[in-house]
C-alpha cells in the first residue's frame, strides 16, 4: 500500500482510517462527527436499508462493494430495527438519486436524520481487498465538510478501539422489555401481513434480532413473544412456550457466557424444540460444548452456497457473521448439518438427543434469497412433532 498523504486532496469532506495508518480520502456523505469501530465488507446488490439496519452490525462500519447505493431510496418498511444500527457507511460512488415507487427519503438524508455518518469516493475494491487478505480492521469515518482532519489523532484513536473478539454488544441490543410480535412477511399487494390464526407460541430470546426472522415466524402462525436478552431459563419456561428461538445479534458469542448460554443450556435441557441463527447458532454450539472463534476472513453478502448435509440440497443464502462455531470442537452429541462452499466453514448444527438445530446464516434473508426459509419451517415441523 502506498505511503498515506495526511494533507487532503480537494474537496476531501471526509477521510477513513484504518489502525495500521492507511488513509482514504472522499466525499462525507449523513451526519458529520467521527466514528470508531470494525471496517467489514458487503457484497449484497440490494438491500442497504435492511443491512444498515440489522442489529448483528452494532460496532461495525460497512463498505458496500456494489457501487450504486441509494437507488432506491429509502422508505418506513424495508428496516429489521427502528433505527439504524451499522454505525456507518463506506461508498464507491456519491449516493445515486433515489428512483422507485416505494422511496420516501433519499438515502443521504435518512443517514443524516439518523445520526449515521458515511464517506463516498472510496476505493472499495482496494478497500476490500486488504480487508480480505488482512482482517477486517479497526477504523475511524471523521466527516468534516472544513476539510480539517487531525489523521494522527484518527490513527490512534482507531487503533485504542478494543476490537469486536470479547465484546458483549448482545445485551445492549436487546429489547430491554418484552413484547408480543404479530407482523407477518411482505407482499407486494398487501405489504406486511397480520399473524392470523396463532396455532404455537415461540419465545424468542433477543441479542439484537431481526425483524425478518419474527416475520417469517408469524407468517407460519406462531404468537411470537419477544423477551430480554438476560431472561432466564425459568422465565422462559414459565411463558409455556411450544418452541425457543435464539436470535442473530452483534459481538462475540464467547461472551455471552456468563448470561445467554448457560440459559440456553437449559432450554435445550428442557426438551423443548429450539432454534438458532446466526449469534444463536454460535451460542447453541457453546451451550452444546462446541467452541467459537473469530474468522480471519468473515461472511457478509447474498450469494453465499451452503450445503445442507441432511438433504444434499445446495441453497444461496444471506450471510452477516464475522465470528464462527470451529467445526472441529463439535462433541459426539452434536451433528454439523451445514457447510459454506465458500470456505467449507460450518454453517448449521444439530444436537443429536434434543429437537435443538441452528444455523450460521439468515434464512429469514432480508436482503436476500429466500431458498432457506424451509429452515422455519423445519422448526414449525419440531414444535408440531414435540405437541403431537
Ligand atoms: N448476524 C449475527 O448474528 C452475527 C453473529 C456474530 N456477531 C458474528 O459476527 O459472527
Amino acid at each position: 500500500m502506498s505511503a498515506p498523504t495526511h494533507t487532503p486532496p480537494p474537496g476531501a469532506s471526509a477521510v477513513l482510517v484504518l489502525a495500521d495508518g492507511s488513509v482514504f480520502w472522499g466525499r462525507g456523505v449523513g451526519a458529520r462527527g467521527e466514528v470508531v469501530g470494525e471496517v467489514c465488507f458487503n457484497t449484497s446488490i440490494t438491500g442497504y436499508q435492511e443491512i444498515m439496519t440489522d442489529p448483528s452490525y452494532a460496532g461495525q462500519m460497512i463498505t458496500f462493494t456494489f457501487p450504486h447505493i441509494g437507488n432506491v431510496g429509502t422508505n418506513d418498511e424495508d428496516i429489521e430495527n427502528a433505527k439504524p444500527v451499522a454505525l456507518g457507511c463506506i461508498l464507491r460512488q456519491d449516493i445515486t438519486e433515489p428512483s422507485n415507487y416505494r422511496a420516501r427519503k433519499h438515502f443521504n438524508d435518512w443517514l443524516a436524520e439518523h445520526g449515521r455518518i458515511g464517506i463516498a469516493g472510496v476505493d472499495t475494491r482496494r478497500l476490500t481487498k486488504r480487508i480480505r487478505t488482512e482482517g477486517a480492521p479497526n477504523g475511524v469515518i471523521c466527516h468534516n465538510p472544513d476539510g480539517t482532519f487531525d489523521i494522527p489523532a484518527l490513527i490512534a484513536k482507531a487503533n485504542e478501539w478494543p476490537g469486536l473478539e470479547g465484546m458483549d454488544l448482545a445485551k445492549d441490543n436487546s429489547c430491554t422489555t418484552g413484547y408480543d410480535w404479530d407482523e407477518a412477511l411482505w407482499s407486494r399487494e398487501g405489504g406486511y401481513g397480520k399473524l392470523g390464526n396463532a396455532k404455537h407460541h415461540v419465545v424468542a430470546i433477543d441479542y439484537g434480532v431481526k425483524r425478518n426472522i419474527l416475520r417469517n415466524l408469524a407468517s407460519l402462525d406462531c404468537k411470537v413473544s419477544v423477551v430480554p436478552a438476560t431472561t432466564t431459563a425459568e422465565e422462559v419456561l414459565a411463558m409455556n412456550p411450544d418452541g425457543i428461538f435464539l436470535s442473530n445479534g452483534p459481538g462475540d458469542p464467547a461472551a455471552t457466557g456468563e448470561y445467554a448460554v448457560p440459559t440456553i443450556k437449559k432450554l435445550i435441557d428442557s426438551g423443548k424444540p429450539v432454534f438458532g441463527i446466526c449469534l444463536g447458532h454460535q451460542m447453541m454450539a457453546l451451550a452444546l460444548g462446541a467452541k467459537t472463534k473469530k474468522m480471519d476472513v468473515g461472511h457478509r453478502g447474498a450469494n453465499h452456497p451452503v450445503k445442507d448435509t441432511t438433504t444434499g440440497v445446495v441453497e444461496i443464502t444471506s450471510q452477516n457473521h464475522g465470528f464462527v462455531v470451529d467445526k472441529d470442537s463439535l462433541p459426539d452429541n452434536v451433528e454439523a448439518t451445514h457447510f459454506s462452499l465458500f470456505d467449507g466453514s460450518l454453517a448449521g448444527l444439530r444436537a443429536k438427543d434434543k429437537p435443538a438445530f441452528a444455523v450460521q446464516y439468515h434464512p429469514e434473508a432480508s436482503p436476500g434469497p429466500h431458498d432457506s426459509h424451509y429452515l422455519f419451517k423445519r422448526f414449525v415441523g419440531l414444535i408440531e412433532e414435540a405437541k403431537s
